[in-house]
């Protein structure tokens, strides 16, 4: 197994479940935004979780949720973590997580130096921080475009919480990700995809290898 975690973002299919918790995935997200080719239902997302073997935690991907949403999905699908991928507040995210007693994953989007002090202040109320690139002005989705920031940006930087690398990672180039971040986990969405909402089994695992290659590159400690 890889030392450095992996999570799997937006798994539409069981076949997808299996494929991400047989490469050695650690994590495995649900995306709830209609607006998204990975976009699933709270019974598709029930379903899903259910296929997930004991060790793959389950993430639900939520933007802007009110209390009645994250209600019914809490209610119906058995999760382990909560990713807030909208534009709540420092106030929401430490909200959420006292309402609903789950670890919460607050994504930030970079895209310039001015973008890094966001990190530090939700890194004090959140479980951990999603680092992803910022999405462009009028893009359809605040997530998952594969659009890659300039790593340089967070290289050698730390924050009060776990954090993981996101943003236009592929298999390709996860590895220099890591060297030049020295992230200990990162997410994948659409470079493993082989179109918007379908995962791609073999690029799956090709993505977990060369995070496991990396990871003895760099001698990281096993977690
Ligand atoms: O993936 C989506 O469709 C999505 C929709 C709405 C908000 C966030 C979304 N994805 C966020 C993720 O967690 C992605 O894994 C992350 O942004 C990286 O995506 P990618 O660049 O495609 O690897």
């Amino acid at each position: 197994m890889s030392e450095i975690r992996v999570k799997i973002c937006g798994l539409t299919r069981p076949e997808d479940v299996v494929a991400t918790a047989e490469a050695g995935a650690s994590y495995a997200g649900f995306v709830f935004f209609p607006k998204s080719p990975r976009h699933v239902s709270v019974s598709q997302a029930r379903e899903l979780a259910l296929t997930a073997p004991v060790g793959l935690a389950k993430v639900g991907l939520v933007v802007n949720a009110d209390d009645a949403l994250l209600d019914e999905i809490l209610e119906q699908v058995p999760l382990d973590m909560l990713q807030l991928h909208g534009r709540e507040s420092v106030d929401r995210v430490a909200e959420i997580r006292a309402r609903y007693g789950l670890p919460v994953m607050k994504a930030v989007g970079v895209a310039s130096e001015a973008d890094l002090p966001a990190l530090l202040d939700y890194g004090k109320v959140a479980d951990q921080i999603l680092v992803d690139a910022k999405a462009p002005k009028g893009a359809a989705l605040p997530g998952g475009n594969g659009l890659a920031f300039d790593w340089r940006l967070i290289a050698g930087r730390r924050w009060p919480c776990p954090w993981m690398l996101a943003g236009g990672l592929t298999p390709a180039n996860v590895g220099q990700a890591i060297a030049m971040t020295g992230a200990r986990q990162v997410d994948v969405s659409s470079g493993i995809e082989s179109e918007p909402g379908v995962k791609d089994a073999a690029r799956i695992s090709a993505f977990l290898q060369a995070v496991s290659d990396a990871a003895e590159a760099v001698s990281v400690p096993r977690l």
